[in-house]
């Protein structure tokens, strides 16, 4: 059962008299669960086209008519019971304890031992929405469960929204909020935790505060950098939207990365699913990995939204894509190598120019880049550290850039054959005009776990602006390493 024992105070304390657990009910989503739905009757699967947004709870000093805590998070349905032969939505209240668990480490809620999974689990919706009218809110199907609970005292109810309230007179709440540290952060002890817990917020759709989840939409999930920056996200303790656009095939079933569960719409519906993320993730930052035609119809349309984004995507028309994000006020990261090592070299680079300009007028230049061999475009990093040379004095027009895309030729320069699929070698040869010098810059990388990184850095980078809500600006990864996200 649900019962808070007791909470440890710490040094500044606040009287609180009453503790609201809030649990919203589904939300309806036009787009479906992005969790499993079983069962081949279309009826039924449109019963099940609803999700429980989020449950958050929050702590009132109802004494002093304020909140002085809220906790936020995901409780997405993550089960389908058969209930009387009907399939209903089991709303899976672990995610309540996991937040619970996630309160400052100076705020201890303990639980009693029946408070388990097991019994939280099964609280349906049904049973919550049907006997809530009544003044009972059954677990377990005990209808009264949480009466014979003290000290619940009583609780109100609304169609989307049950609160019940504990009589926890002569509770303590530490003062969160000290001079010098950020509310956030003083809420926040254990942050890699919390970021990794914290969860869905519907804003808008109860009316209720915005929160400060840290969530991430990523296009396409199903391409090869889609995947890779899905996995650093969640490694690095970001959640992950459960939608992702495509351009490819759309998949029935959601993709599973790391047991995050991500529907698949095709780019004809991304209206419709931005809009719904826009409303669903307050704090959301897009990113893309699509495809080079895509770039600038995807940037407005991120923009249109009014939402975030980091651009990894290479190609397009770049002049029009930083044109359109910087009188578009929104936030956004735009670069073609999100490595960071990769990102210190092209900073050095533009250094040497900017402080050396012409220093190697009447060398010859050749660069060379090799890609596996579905890359579409000419490498946007190769294409953006020309812009140096070009300055430092180098007669060279992109278009000279030579592609190796062939896999014996790749073999030949030194690609592993295991990274034909996946890998970025680049070669920047100068010599001098009597052949007496040569100068040679190299940067070669296999796979996708630097991008991946980076990416990642990129996507914390623009949360904390938006978050200090500095100016709406367009930044690339070398403002993003200039802020100290070398780790
Ligand atoms: N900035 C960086 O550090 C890096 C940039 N890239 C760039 O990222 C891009 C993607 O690379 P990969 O993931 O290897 O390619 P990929 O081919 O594996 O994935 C591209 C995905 O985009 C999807 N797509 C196509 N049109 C779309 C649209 N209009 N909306 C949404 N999705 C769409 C495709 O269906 C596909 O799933 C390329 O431009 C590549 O050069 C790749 C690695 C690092
Ligand atoms: O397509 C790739 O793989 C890569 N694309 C980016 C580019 O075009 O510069 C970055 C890196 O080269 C990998």
């Amino acid at each position: 059962m649900f019962k808070i024992n007791s909470i440890n105070a710490s040094s500044r304390k606040t009287q609180v008299t009453q503790i609201h657990i809030v649990i919203d009910l589904p939300v309806f989503s036009p787009l479906g669960p992005p969790s499993q739905i079983s069962g081949s009757n279309i009826r039924q699967k449109q019963n099940l086209r609803r999700q429980v947004s989020h449950c958050h709870i929050s702590m009132h000093n109802i004494r002093e008519k304020r909140k002085v805590q809220c906790v936020t998070g995901s409780a997405l349905m993550r089960n389908w019971n058969l209930q009387g032969g009907k399939q209903v939505p089991t709303l899976c209240l672990f995610s309540v304890r996991e937040f619970i668990e996630n309160l400052p480490q100076d705020l201890k809620v303990d639980f009693h031992e029946d408070s388990t999974r097991m019994s939280l689990q099964s609280v349906t919706l049904t049973s919550l929405v049907s006997h809530s009218h009544l003044g009972l809110i059954s677990l377990n199907s005990s209808s009264t469960a949480l009466q014979q609970q003290q000290p619940v005292k009583g609780f109100v109810c609304c169609p989307r929204r049950i609160s019940f309230s504990s009589a926890a007179g002569g509770l303590e709440w530490p003062q969160l909020k000290q001079p010098g540290i950020s509310s956030r952060a003083s809420r926040r002890p254990n942050r890699n935790v919390a970021e990794r817990n914290l969860g869905i917020r519907a804003a808008g759709m109860d009316g209720s505060e915005p929160s400060s989840e840290k969530y991430i939409m990523i296009n396409d999930c199903n391409g090869r950098m889609g995947r890779a920056v899905a996995e650093a996200a969640i490694g690095a303790g970001l959640k992950i939207a459960p939608y992702t656009i495509t351009g490819g095939p759309v998949p029935e079933e959601p993709l599973d990365i790391l047991g995050s569960k991500v529907k698949v719409c095709g780019k004809e519906r991304r209206d419709e699913v931005l809009d719904l993320v826009r409303k669903q993730y307050s704090g959301l930052v897009m990113v893309d990995y699509t495809v080079p035609d895509a770039v600038n119809e995807n940037a407005e349309l991120y923009c249109k939204y009014n939402l975030p984004f980091v651009m990894g995507t290479s190609g397009g028309d770049r002049e029009r894509l930083l044109t359109f994000a910087r009188s578009s006020g929104n936030y956004a990261v735009i670069a073609p190598q999100m490595g960071k090592q990769v990102v210190a070299f092209q900073a050095a680079m533009e250094i040497m120019a900017k402080e050396f300009p012409g220093a190697f007028s009447g060398y010859k230049l050749e660069v060379t880049e090799s890609h596996q061999s579905n890359k579409l475009d000419t490498s946007g990093t190769a294409k953006e550290i020309v812009k140096s040379f070009q300055k430092l004095g180098l007669d060279f027009n992109l278009d000279q850039i030579g592609m190796v895309r062939d896999a014996d030729s790749q073999i030949a320069m030194g690609v592993p054959s295991e990274h034909l699929g996946g890998h970025a070698f680049h070669t920047y040869r100068l010599t001098s005009p009597d052949n007496t010098v040569e100068f040679k810059f190299e940067h070669n990388v296999c796979g996708r776990s630097i991008y991946a990184q980076g990416t990642v850095d990129a996507v914390l980078f623009l949360m904390k602006k938006i978050e200090e809500k500095s100016e709406k600006k367009v930044f690339n990864m070398i403002d993003v390493l200039h802020e100290g996200a070398m780790r």
